[in-house]
């Protein structure tokens, strides 16, 4: 995945408008909608076990976030993962708060092992804790930098069959074969709740039309962020001006300021 893939991912998005399936936690529902919309995709919020099977055909893509997960939730989780393997489609797993609850821990490996077509994004923290290690998270919010998580992060590859994404300063994203890392976003960002979990939904709308890297989304939040950052004070306006970034994010932007370093084993 380079800069000009990015480009092209992005632009198909833009094109295809692809429906996503997000079961998602009730912090970050509207967020995650917004952001889907802005960046030109679809969204769609829902968890009855009763409607997945006619929605799971529809969609392009489905992002499962546990973040405020209970037991009637993980089964329509497990339902949705289910029928995304019998239709083909892409699964996105952020692991939210990973490691601080067995709850959280069992759920998250046990969905990792269920999807077939699968991208786990998640923080350093909650990235370390899925592979078994320990973890310094507090809460939702990670404590570990990026690098910290790597080699979890490449267990995590070979035990799911998974592209990686890390989320934090550096977004590090790791493939059977490639290893990329996007330094762009900026410090105030975990300052807004959501952002990783908007991060994980526009996954899913890039892995709707074919980009199963995880690096697109990763980039487009990376720049859109950034710019974001640039013109706000402080989170209320970050949130509302991201957005506006990720609605008016061109080509000539990302060629300009992505921050992409491609390493191919
Ligand atoms: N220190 C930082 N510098 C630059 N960008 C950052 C920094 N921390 C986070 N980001 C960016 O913020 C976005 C969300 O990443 P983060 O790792 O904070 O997710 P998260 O912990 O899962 O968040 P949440 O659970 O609140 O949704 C990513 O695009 C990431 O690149
Ligand atoms: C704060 C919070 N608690 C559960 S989910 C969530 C949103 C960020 O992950
Ligand atoms: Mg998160």
């Amino acid at each position: 995945m380079n800069k000009q893939q990015i480009i092209t991912a992005l632009k198909a998005v833009r094109e295809q408008k692809p429906l996503v399936l997000n079961i998602t936690n009730y912090v970050v529902m509207n967020n995650s909608a917004n952001g889907l919309l802005a960046l030109g995709a679809s969204p769609i919020m829902a968890h009855s076990q009763d409607e997945l099977e006619e929605l799971v055909p529809l969609v392009g893509a489905v992002v499962i976030n546990i973040g405020t997960l209970d037991s009637h939730w993980i089964e329509s989780m497990e339902a949705a993962v289910t029928l995304a393997n019998r239709h083909g489609k892409p699964v996105v797993l952020d692991p939210v708060g990973c490691g601080v609850s067995s709850l959280r821990t069992h759920t998250s490996r046990r969905l990792a092992a269920l999807a077939e077509r699968l991208i786990i994004r998640g923080n350093a923290s909650e990235i370390i804790a899925l592979a078994g290690a320990a973890a310094n998270s507090k809460g939702v919010d990670a404590m570990d930098g990026s690098e910290a998580a790597v080699s979890a992060g490449q267990q995590l590859v070979q035990q799911y069959n998974a592209n990686v994404v890390i989320s934090g300063e550096a977004d590090i994203i790791l493939g059977e074969n490639v290893d990329i890392r996007l330094t762009n976003g900026h410090a105030i960002m975990p300052f807004v709740t959501g952002m990783g979990c908007t991060l994980s939904a526009l996954t899913g709308a890039f892995a709707a039309v074919g980009e199963m890297s995880g690096a697109a989304a990763a980039a487009v939040m990376g720049v859109a962020g950034e710019q974001a950052a640039s013109i706000s004070p402080g989170p209320g306006s970050l949130q509302l001006n991201l957005l506006d970034t990720l609605y008016r994010l061109d080509a000539e932007t990302l060629e300009n300021h992505l921050s992409i370093e491609v390493t191919t084993a």
